[in-house]
């Protein structure tokens, strides 16, 4: 089993993405267990139809859904009998407390922990004083207890501020390969002759619960197609704690939604070639979700949100 960690639009399913590859290459049986914030997934059509899939949705899997992955679990080492099974956490989680709930003493020698890696947006790690004090301490904790660190969007980083980000990282966790990319491109093989460590500190290990972070999450599923310029407004116009979107929008004159994608300011839009629910999934810190909703029911009815900042 590999535990795949880091904060919210850090590069976990590009990692899991990777991963899923080089196994389909060597031909094993693959499982993946999905967990996330929203109580609807987006990431899991990132999944290939040949891996036998667990979704866990609406809260973290290390706080209050313990119980449904040890009955998901059982199931697929009885069921599926893969050769890995693959954990993407929230982005919320605590990798420490994610490994306890995934290890039930029920099937935990069926099971070998190869390690726990944690993605880390670089430009993220160096601005983590923006954040509350409790993000600031779940992000610290996700690198402590990696057994290795896989520091993405390398290329939006100075040489200093890459030498930066490995020194305190490194810092932080000496025991941990540290290795600075882009889209989690790192040698598969590093991965594979991985040897989990085993928890550090467990008397000490913090309680970073999802409830007491300030972090939620909210769902809208957009009935109507709307404008580009006004998504793009809405955009502009969210608070700087929204730290994470996606989902398929549908921009008026398009046959297909796009697959819209937001972490830490940056934008993305993947056009589909079918049909996708309409679901966009919001994950932030301290959020007014009604004024939320309120500025999205605007938008598919063809007004623009406010600019922030901007009077009328
Ligand atoms: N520019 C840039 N974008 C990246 C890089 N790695 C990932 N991304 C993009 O960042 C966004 C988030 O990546 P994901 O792999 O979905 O991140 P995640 O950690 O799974 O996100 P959550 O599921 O929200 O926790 C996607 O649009 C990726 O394509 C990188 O190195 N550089």
């Amino acid at each position: 089993m590999y535990i795949l960690a880091g904060f919210l639009g850090s590069g976990k399913t590009t990692l899991l993405k990777r991963l899923l590859e080089d196994e389909r290459k060597n031909g094993r049986k693959v499982a993946v267990m999905m967990n996330e914030l929203g109580k609807v997934s987006i990431d899991s059509d990132e999944v290939g139809d040949d891996v036998a899939l667990k979704e866990l949705l609406g809260g973290c899997i290390c706080c209050t859904m313990s119980g449904q992955v040890e009955a998901q679990l059982q199931g697929l080492l009885q069921l599926e009998k893969p050769d890995a099974i693959y954990v993407e956490t929230t982005g919320a989680a605590h990798p420490v407390e994610v490994l306890d709930a995934v290890l039930s003493p029920l099937f935990a020698n069926m099971l070998h922990v190869k390690g726990i890696i944690s993605t880390v947006d670089g430009k993220r790690w160096l601005d983590r004083g923006m954040m509350g004090p409790q993000l600031q301490q779940l992000l610290i904790e996700q690198v402590r207890h990696a057994d290795y660190l896989i520091v993405n969007k390398a290329s939006d980083l100075s040489d200093s501020e890459q030498a930066e980000v490995a020194i305190s990282l490194q810092g932080l966790n000496p025991k941990a390969k540290c290795v600075l990319t882009n889209y989690s491109k790192v040698p598969v093989m590093d991965l594979r002759s991985l040897s989990h460590s085993g928890p550090k500190e467990t008397s000490h290990r913090m309680h970073l619960h999802t409830s007491s972070l300030g972090l939620s999450s909210f769902v809208h599923t957009f009935k109507s197609p709307v404008k580009r310029e006004n998504f793009e407004t809405f955009l502009r116009g969210m608070p700087d704690t929204i730290y994470r979107i996606k989902g398929y929008v549908k921009f008026e004159g398009s046959s297909y939604p796009e697959l819209f994608q937001f972490s830490y300011g940056m934008p993305s839009y993947m056009k589909e070639d079918m049909n996708m629910p309409l679901n966009m999934v919001m994950i932030g810190e301290n959020i007014d979700w009604a004024r939320i909703a309120g500025e999205l029911r605007d938008l598919e009815a063809g007004f623009a949100s406010i600019e922030k900042g901007i009077e009328p």
